[in-house]
């Protein structure tokens, strides 16, 4: 199937202001691949600061004004400036974001729920929000709380719920099974994997190495704001000798399982 999400070279400067006035550009992405297809579930996963994030949001143009890029993102056989991207965010792009701070802090959980039930479309967003927090083991009585009252773990099954009450046509998770226990991050990344099943293209940024392995077809790694490999999920055993680049392989030599060899990943 031919890809609905096409990244090709894209690089990120940040525009800064120094005293004086004085202009200066600073290199955050410098040459970032990332593809993904319907009905695939596609891992990015890189140290802490490698651009993960900024990815994410660079492809559904939520960049910060003093942001510039170059490259290109093709959606759907179109390449697409920031702009373009942007009209296409909430309706068939959608971000699942790393910070919880991206819930409204002033409004209760039930009236966001409601919000994003009646955006997808629901014909009873009362019902729909109560269904898609108990699915994720919260009860009814959250729905009357605000997001300060919430767990960081349960804030981001809210979020999760959020963003899987419509099915988008590419969904960007970021870090969305932070702080949740091991039964609850398997469960996630499988209703990820479900959605990919029905027709969605998936990309969950995870430090989960391991778990996600389970639910993806495709693993990019990044570093230092590049793409450094794109891996086959089965080529993460043994040693890693199966990986092809030092990264990756230090990557995988670096989780628990592998006894922690952590020279190479910052
Ligand atoms: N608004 C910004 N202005 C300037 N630099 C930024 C901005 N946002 C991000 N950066 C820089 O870009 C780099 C990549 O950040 P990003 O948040 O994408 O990393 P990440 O891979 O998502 O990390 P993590 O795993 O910790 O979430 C970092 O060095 C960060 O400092
Ligand atoms: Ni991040």
């Amino acid at each position: 199937m031919s890809a609905l999400l096409e990244v090709r070279g894209l690089e990120v400067d940040f525009v800064q202001y120094e005293r004086g006035l004085r202009r200066r550009s600073v290199p955050a992405l410098t040459g970032m691949d990332l593809t993904a297809s319907p009905g695939e579930v596609v891992a990015l996963v890189g140290a802490s600061g490698a651009g993960k994030s900024l990815l994410a949001h660079a492809v559904l143009g939520l960049l910060p004004p003093n942001a510039v890029e170059c490259g290109t993102v093709t959606y759907d056989g179109v390449p697409r400036d920031p702009a373009a991207r942007r009209r296409l965010a909430g309706r068939e792009t959608m971000l699942l974001p790393q910070s919880v701070s991206f819930l409204d802090p002033v409004n209760p959980v039930g009236r966001q729920v409601r919000r994003s039930a009646r955006l997808a479309g629901r014909s009873d967003p009362r019902r729909a929000a109560e269904e898609a927090l108990a699915q994720r083991g919260l009860g009814p009585e959250v729905l009357r709380l605000y997001p300060h009252e919430l767990s960081g773990g349960m804030a981001r099954r809210v979020m999760v719920a959020m963003a899987t009450l419509r099915a988008p046509r590419l969904l960007l998770a970021d870090e969305p099974t932070t702080g949740l226990p091991p039964e609850t991050v398997r469960t996630t990344l499988a209703e990820f994997r479900q959605l990919a099943d029905d027709g969605c293209a998936v990309v969950v940024v995870t430090h989960e190495l391991l778990a996600v392995l389970d639910v993806a077809d495709r693993v990019v790694i990044c570093s230092a704001g590049r793409t450094v490999d794109v891996a086959d999920p089965a080529d993460f055993t043994g040693d890693g000798s199966r990986l092809g680049h030092p990264f990756s392989r230090a990557l995988w030599q670096a989780l628990p399982v592998n006894g922690l060899h952590v020279s190479g990943v910052s």
